[in-house]
């Protein structure tokens, strides 16, 4: 093969015909030559807006009901969100009667806005009006596709018919918007933004920033969706940018993004969106929604929380808020969601486990030095980028055991659960008998489980058989020791009765006693368990001595 070939063929057919896609160069322009955006970092949170009971209520095969919306609402408003959209009025009458529900109650504290949704059509437009009648400190978001499929395709309209009727549906609005009793402001979303001319996005939304007479104090806001994910957010960030300088009367538009997950990529188009200038950031919980789903808010404000900057949304209890979600979209989130998965806490391999073990050791010594508590020193904890106690997990279920685990692990659960420490070469000999277990059984061994094993393997038979109880009573009388060293009297004792045994390592730490001892030529761990140091070492020997015999036998 000649040097720097690729080592496959690049000219063998494809069993699948790729050449039916485009290039997003082919399919989108982005006039942005020199970006600031790379050269940025974030430092604040952006205006989160969820929009779970639109967006992400749409794309449910069971879209909810009164109560299920009301529910997710409500966790919204405790969460901390300071502007919801709550439906699409002019879609449903479930919708349109949530949103009659919110007028007509409390629900809505004084400092959130709520947003509603609707196409560009007057008797819509007239429908969602009649929708928020009575609700103070309300956003009227009118979108309408922008992109040249769409035009063309979809709406049947041109480039110029297409702004004629966005125009006119706006000017519909305001004077609709005239008789409305408290604030209304106004948001525009070119529907799939990323695929659309910038030239025409500018047009569109500067005359609307115009006609809705948009100022510092009243500003507009202008929302542009990656409504189908199209090339990588690198690209989406230069359109952001480019459309963050291009904007007229920038002070008086707030720049909103709405990143869809197509490729996999919300999370990465919404953060560097936000470097290129976007101010406000649409997506859904656990990023329900069309297709691959919305931008998830969850994974976006804790990933600015892990880099020490505040999220402004409480995250402290994240799996109640996770029963929430799960009850109103009737959807599971996944166990490797992250942050809020059931597994992305849980390390199952061995020096991941071993590393997490010594890390959280390490954070509370460190926590202690510093004399503050443990959920205030810095947290830097191997292969846990967030402390789970901060999301309200506890650190149960971090290390978990099976075939792929190994001492460290093993040692970990020991001691949280059981109280137990052993000794470095006792952890290597009982992580051998754990693992043929798991090896053999294929399954997972719950510390409890553990805890028994070791129980039955070190202690059991030892302080309750038929060899523990002569030796103990002659330590009690002091027949061949001397009383300030009852466990080498017991040892004399045991040699008395035909049994040598010497000590090679011994330790006691709480109540719990770990003897390496030879017995008649044969090397054993015991462990042994009392309150009294000296019985619980006596009962480690004892231990030892059993499994020494079992093995010689
Ligand atoms: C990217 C997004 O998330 S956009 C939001 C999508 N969400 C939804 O569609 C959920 C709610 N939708 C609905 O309940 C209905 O579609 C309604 C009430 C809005 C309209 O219902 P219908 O009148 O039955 O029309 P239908 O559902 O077939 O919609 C297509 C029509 O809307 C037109 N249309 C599509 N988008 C818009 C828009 N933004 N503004 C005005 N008209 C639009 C289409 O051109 C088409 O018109 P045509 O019938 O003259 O060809
Ligand atoms: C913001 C609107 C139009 C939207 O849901 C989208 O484009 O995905």
């Amino acid at each position: 093969m000649p040097a720097g070939a690729p080592p496959w063929n690049p000219q063998r057919p494809s069993a699948m015909p790729h050449h039916r896609y485009l290039p997003w160069e082919e399919r989108t322009q982005v006039p942005l030559t020199e970006r600031v955006w790379p050269t940025r970092r974030l430092e604040h949170a952006p205006l989160w807006v969820p929009v779970d009971l639109r967006d992400g209520n749409q794309a449910l095969a069971e879209p909810m009901d009164v109560e299920r919306k009301r529910r997710m609402f409500d966790l919204l408003v405790t969460m901390g969100f300071k502007e919801i959209e709550v439906g699409y009025p002019s879609a449903s009458q479930t919708d349109f009667d949530f949103v009659r529900h919110l007028a007509a109650g409390d629900a809505v504290p004084e400092d959130v806005t709520i947003s509603v949704f609707t196409p560009a059509r007057t008797d819509l437009i007239d429908r969602t009006l009649d929708s928020i009648e009575g609700l103070p400190r309300t956003l009227v978001h009118l979108y309408t596709a922008t992109a040249p499929t769409w035009r063309n395709v979809v709406l049947g309209r041109t480039r110029s018919e297409v702004h004629a009727m966005i125009l006119d549906a706006a000017a519909h609005l305001s004077r609709r918007a005239d008789r409305h009793r408290g604030g209304l402001r106004f948001q525009f979303s070119p529907e799939v933004f990323n695929l659309t001319e910038p030239d025409f996005v500018l047009e569109v939304c500067d005359d609307l920033t115009e006609l809705w007479d948009a100022c510092p104090d009243r500003p507009v806001t202008h929302n542009l969706p990656a409504t189908v994910e199209i090339a990588g957010p690198h690209v989406y960030a230069d359109q952001i940018e480019y459309m963050h300088r291009h904007l007229a009367r920038r002070d008086s538009v707030i720049l909103s993004v709405h990143p869809h997950n197509d490729r996999g990529t919300g999370v990465a188009c919404a953060e560097l969106a936000v470097l290129a200038g976007a101010q406000r950031v649409e997506g859904c919980l656990f990023g329900n929604g069309e297709r691959t789903g919305n931008v998830d808010l969850v994974t976006l404000a804790l990933n600015l929380y892990t880099q020490g900057v505040n999220p402004m949304i409480d995250f402290s209890d994240i799996d109640a808020i996770r029963e929430t979600v799960e009850h109103c979209n009737r959807l599971p989130i996944h166990p490797r969601h992250p942050y809020a998965g059931d597994l992305v806490h849980t390390a199952f391999s061995g020096t991941h486990q071993d590393a997490i073990a010594k890390g959280l050791a390490h954070h509370r010594k460190r926590a202690a030095e510093q004399g503050v508590d443990t959920s205030e020193a810095v947290w830097q904890v191997p292969y846990l980028p967030i402390d789970p106690g901060d999301l309200g997990r506890t650190y149960e279920e971090v290390i978990r055991v099976n075939s792929q685990s190994g001492k460290g692990g093993i040692a970990h659960l020991l001691n949280t659960h059981h109280g137990l420490d052993l000794p470095q070469r006792l952890r290597v000999e009982f992580s051998r008998i754990v693992q043929h277990i798991a090896d053999t059984t294929g399954r997972e061994l719950a510390h409890t489980e553990l805890w028994e094993l070791f129980h039955a393997t070190y202690i059991a038979p030892g302080t309750d058989g038929p060899v523990g109880r002569p030796e103990r009573s002659a330590i009690n009388t002091g027949r061949q020791g001397t009383e300030n060293d009852p466990l080498s009297a017991y040892i004399d004792a045991l040699s008395a009765a035909g049994i040598t045994v010497a000590v090679l390592d011994h330790t006691v730490t709480a109540s719990t006693a770990y003897a390496e001892c030879r017995v008649d030529g044969v090397t054993v761990w015991g462990a042994g368990q009392d309150a009294s140091p000296v019985t619980a070492s006596i009962n480690a020997v004892t231990a030892a001595v059993h499994r020494a015999r079992r093995a010689g036998s």
